[in-house]
């Protein structure tokens, strides 16, 4: 399959490209250009038309990750951008790839649509209700993808939470000060420990969503069922976590 990873210069972009690039062609589009061999990498901005044109009909998906996370003190200040690329790219994506009539569209998005993700379990049927700007951004972008999903394209969101490098995993290390803070434990409101998301696991639940057919879905990939009641990722992918499973000291 050919698969366009726009924004995939990240975190997850490059977890996901270094793992389906034996199975699959798969090309970058990234403000930033990353080396990784038997991976194309096109310099672009995702908000700009012209290079999402040149290469999004030639992809048998579209899985869109470019994301600004508004943080600290300059938080207010980045919202606009925020929107427009969170938001607005996934529009422009989203749209070319119906009219080009790609078979498969992911928007990556986060279980930060949920304010209390993370600290409290969320529970069964929970609505999005995250007003902080990147949970917020994620949430309208979620409802472009429900509003504009279109045969024969098929349209999911996976909101995804704390994805892990493999080295850090069952931890997981924040990207504003990586080097800084290193990996750390993740734990709810009342102490209880639970593991980050394996890049294995992540990459598992993409491939099961690229060959997904049927309506729109927002599906959560959260790596440990105490942190939400869903079972959208088992009902419609048949994916559930599988690293550590079995080890009840995965997390301490
Ligand atoms: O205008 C821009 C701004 C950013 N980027 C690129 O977008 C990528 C974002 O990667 P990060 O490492 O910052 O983010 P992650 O891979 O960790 O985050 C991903 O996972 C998150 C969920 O945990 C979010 O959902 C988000 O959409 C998605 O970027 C970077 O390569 C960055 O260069 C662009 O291409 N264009």
């Amino acid at each position: 399959m050919r698969i366009l990873l726009i924004g995939g210069g990240g975190v997850v972009g490059t977890a996901l490209a270094m793992r389906m690039r034996d199975r699959h062609e798969v090309t970058i589009l990234d403000v930033r250009h990353v080396t990784l061999p038997g991976v194309s990498s096109v310099v672009g901005d995702a908000n700009e038309h012209e290079s999402l044109e040149d290469l999004v009909p030639a992809a048998d998906a579209v899985v869109h990750l470019a994301a600004i996370v508004p943080r600290g003190a300059e938080a207010a200040r980045q919202i606009d951008a925020a929107v427009r690329l969170n938001v607005g790219s996934v529009i422009q994506a989203l749209t070319l790839s119906v009219r080009e009539r790609v078979p498969s569209f992911v928007h990556i998005s986060s279980l930060s649509v949920f304010q209390e993700f993370g600290r409290h379990p969320i529970r069964a049927g929970a609505v999005p209700d995250a007003i902080a700007p990147y949970g917020l951004s994620k949430r309208l972008a979620e409802q472009a993808c429900a509003a504009l999903a279109a045969e024969p394209t098929t349209v999911t969101s996976l909101r995804l939470a704390f994805p892990a490098q493999a080295g850090d995993w069952p931890r997981w290390r924040s990207p504003s000060a990586p080097e800084v803070s290193g990996p750390r434990t993740l734990r709810l409101a009342d102490r209880t420990p639970y593991p980050a998301l394996h890049p294995d696991d992540l990459t598992d639940a993409v491939e099961r969503t690229l060959t997904r057919r049927g309506e729109y879905a927002a599906i959560a990939l959260a790596a440990d069922p105490r942190t939400i009641d869903d079972d959208t990722a088992l009902r419609l992918l048949g994916w559930s976590a599988q690293t550590g499973r079995g080890s009840v000291d995965c997390v301490r």
